[in-house]
């Protein structure tokens, strides 16, 4: 979900694997040349799915093991989901739309929740999303009431006992 703890969760792995980290909105923003928020205004999201989709491809297909945080909205398109099955390990940061909504409070970067009730916004989300997470996910971390760093920590436990065993 947008402000599940991407960004934050994938950079700490990163770091503690050595490994590159890539975030895709950010990958997607130096492709476009434009910020996100702008992009959905000109060129709207359906033109905004079409190129995560081909950034998103194209670095799934690095060789490099690297660290991705995908955006929110990455397993709308089935297209997504199969890449990501085939070349990814994925996990499923869950949290509530109610604490995602309290950490987003004074956000204005995200343009899905640049709403007159952003919380709504958010439950919309995770009812038609929640199932594609849960379709695509090698395993879910329940993130709330835990700090970053805990969620983090649980993540690494889990990659880490799964290349052990
Ligand atoms: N487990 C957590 N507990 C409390 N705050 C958190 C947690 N995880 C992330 N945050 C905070 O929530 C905010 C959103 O996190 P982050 O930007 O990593 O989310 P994201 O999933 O990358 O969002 P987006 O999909 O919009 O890119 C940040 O301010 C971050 O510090
Ligand atoms: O949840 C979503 O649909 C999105 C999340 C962000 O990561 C960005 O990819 C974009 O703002 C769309
Ligand atoms: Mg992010």
């Amino acid at each position: 979900m947008p402000g599940s703890g991407k960004s934050t969760i994938g950079r700490y792995l990163a770091k503690r694997w050595s490994m590159p980290f890539v975030d895709v909105d950010v990958a997607i923003e130096e492709h476009i040349g434009c910020t996100i928020r702008d992009f959905f205004a000109k060129e709207g999201e359906s033109r905004f799915r079409d190129v995560e989709q081909e950034v998103l491809a194209a670095l799934l297909a690095r060789p490099e093991k690297t660290v991705v945080a995908t955006g929110g909205g990455a397993v709308l398109k089935a297209e997504n989901r199969q890449e990501l099955a085939e070349h990814a390990q994925v996990v499923y940061l869950s949290a509530s739309p109610h604490e995602i909504a309290k950490r987003l409070q004074r956000d204005t970067q995200r343009p899905l929740l640049q709403v007159d009730n952003p919380l709504q916004r958010l439950l919309d989300l995770h009812a038609i999303r929640d199932p594609l997470y849960k379709e695509v996910a090698d395993f879910v971390v329940a993130g709330s009431g835990l700090s970053a760093t805990q969620v983090a920590q649980r993540v690494a436990m889990q990659i880490e006992l799964g290349q052990h065993s």
